[in-house]
């Protein structure tokens, strides 16, 4: 059986392994549900951007909402990976994971006064500025501070990436980037407000991007407006190209990583712009088939009579993986010890009190309670979008190198879930 999801999956015997570590054994250790990730997935995936740049100026900045993990963040800034961040709290996570600010740029619709000032003292590279009102409120918050912040426009080239509307970003009806026809326009007022200073462009459409011809329209409109930017006397230093490469969940083929940005750097090269500092912000692509997630099967719910469904409820949750529920996102389900018995069809759900909360929909399987099962390439939003929906304490994780393991985070406990709520005063509860 060809597992899809990440090369270092493999099956010894009837039990699956990522690396060298089974993960029934990881299961037992640290229990159910249980995220793991391979490092070596990891590193080759970023290792795959880093070569394909290798020879001109560039950085590799890691867009950690796919998953912001200290030890995968510390794994990437070990090999010399930057972070693309969305938030304050995501700056606080790169530091607490000893990556450097100065490879950090911050991308955004809506980053506040607070977050600007936060990411100006830790002197963060560049700032991606989505619109003009955002434009005009970074420039005061850096003259309050006395300081001058570096940015880059997040142009929207309005081309359809090709995939689920919920993550296309670069088309007009978008909320994200500043529309292209009003770019140049706006470069302009950047350059002449005091605190900034112009450094880049940027852009980035879509998420689970499975084709090449998306990039290298959205490139062509970019490298249209950094010409006609930079004709108003404008420098523009690097072109940032953005993330969302695609990897296989169902036999999709998305381009290599060396492939794609191959074709691109050609594509920047043959119109002229070679001398200029490339930046990639990539999520998915750098660690969503370095993991799965864990769970144990409950208990079996066979269908009895015609249409019925038959239910394999396992003890992971659409609060641990929201995917399947939000996009009707598949996801492949292996179990991790093989049976011999005869398989069955199931629809693989969580203990959640919605319909929604399914993880796999009419998945073939031989299973029975207590046995494990994987979901695969659910090292990608996969952890990153959980929630104490239905006040489940989020999952463990778990970081594999050969066959060494490491508990990356515990898991949460029922008291820790309530520990921000505030009681009422006995007085006002007694007042009825
Ligand atoms: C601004 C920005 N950069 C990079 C990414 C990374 O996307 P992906 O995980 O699809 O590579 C995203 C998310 O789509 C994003 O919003
Ligand atoms: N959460 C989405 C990707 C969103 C990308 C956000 N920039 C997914 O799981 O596919």
């Amino acid at each position: 059986m060809t597992l899809p999801g990440s090369p270092h999956l493999n099956r010894r015997g009837p039990s699956l392994h990522l690396e060298d570590c089974s993960l029934r054994e990881l299961a037992r250790r640290h229990g159910t549900p249980l995220y793991v990730y391979s490092r070596r997935a990891m590193h080759e995936a970023l290792t795959a951007y880093q070569q394909a740049l290798a020879g001109r100026d560039h950085l590799v900045c890691y867009a950690m909402k796919a998953n912001p993990s200290l030890a995968v963040l510390q794994t990437l800034a070990a090999a010399g990976c930057g972070f693309d961040i969305v938030s304050g709290g995501e700056l606080e996570r790169v530091l607490a994971a000893g990556g450097d600010p100065g490879k950090v740029v911050f991308s955004g619709v809506g980053k506040t006064a607070a977050e600007m000032r936060q990411a100006l003292r830790a002197d963060v590279m560049c700032f991606n500025v989505e619109s003009e009102a955002e434009l005009q409120r970074l420039s005061e918050v850096a003259v309050s501070l006395g300081r001058r912040a570096r940015v880059s426009l997040r142009v929207n080239p309005d081309v359809d990436a090709g995939t689920h509307p919920y993550i296309s970003t670069g088309l007009k009806g978008n909320k994200f980037g500043i529309a292209h026809d009003r770019a140049v326009a706006v470069y302009a007022q950047a350059a002449a407000l005091p605190g900034l200073e112009v450094v880049g462009i940027d852009c980035h459409i879509g998420s689970q991007i499975t084709q090449a011809g998306p990039y290298l329209d959205a490139l062509d409109r970019v490298l249209d407006l950094v010409e006609a930017v930079e004709a108003q006397g404008i420098a523009l230093h690097h072109l940032d190209l953005g993330g969302g490469l695609g990897i296989t969940y169902d036999g999709e083929r998305p381009p290599a990583i060396g492939e794609l940005v191959t074709r691109l750097v050609e594509r920047i090269d043959a119109r002229g712009h070679g001398h200029r500092r490339i930046l990639f912000e990539p999520g998915r692509s750098l660690v969503g088939n370095a993991g799965v997630l864990v769970s144990e099967v409950l208990y079996l719910k066979p269908g009895s009579g015609p249409g019925a469904k038959s239910f394999c409820i396992v003890d992971a949750a659409m609060n641990d993986l929201m995917r399947p529920a939000m996009y009707e996102a598949w996801m492949a389900i292996v179990a991790c010890e093989q049976r011999d018995e005869p398989a069955a069809r199931w629809e693989v759900v969580g203990p959640v009190c919605e319909s929604g909360d399914w993880l796999g929909r009419d998945r073939t399987l031989a299973v029975q309670a207590g046995d494990h099962l994987a979901v695969l390439s659910a090292g990608a939003y996969g952890m990153s979008m959980a929630s104490n929906y239905n006040s489940r304490g989020r999952a463990a994780e778990v970081m594999v190198d050969g066959d060494q393991s490491w508990l990356i985070r515990r898991r949460e406990q029922p008291s820790e879930l309530h520990a921000h709520d505030l009681l009422l005063p006995p007085s006002v509860v007694a007042a009825g």
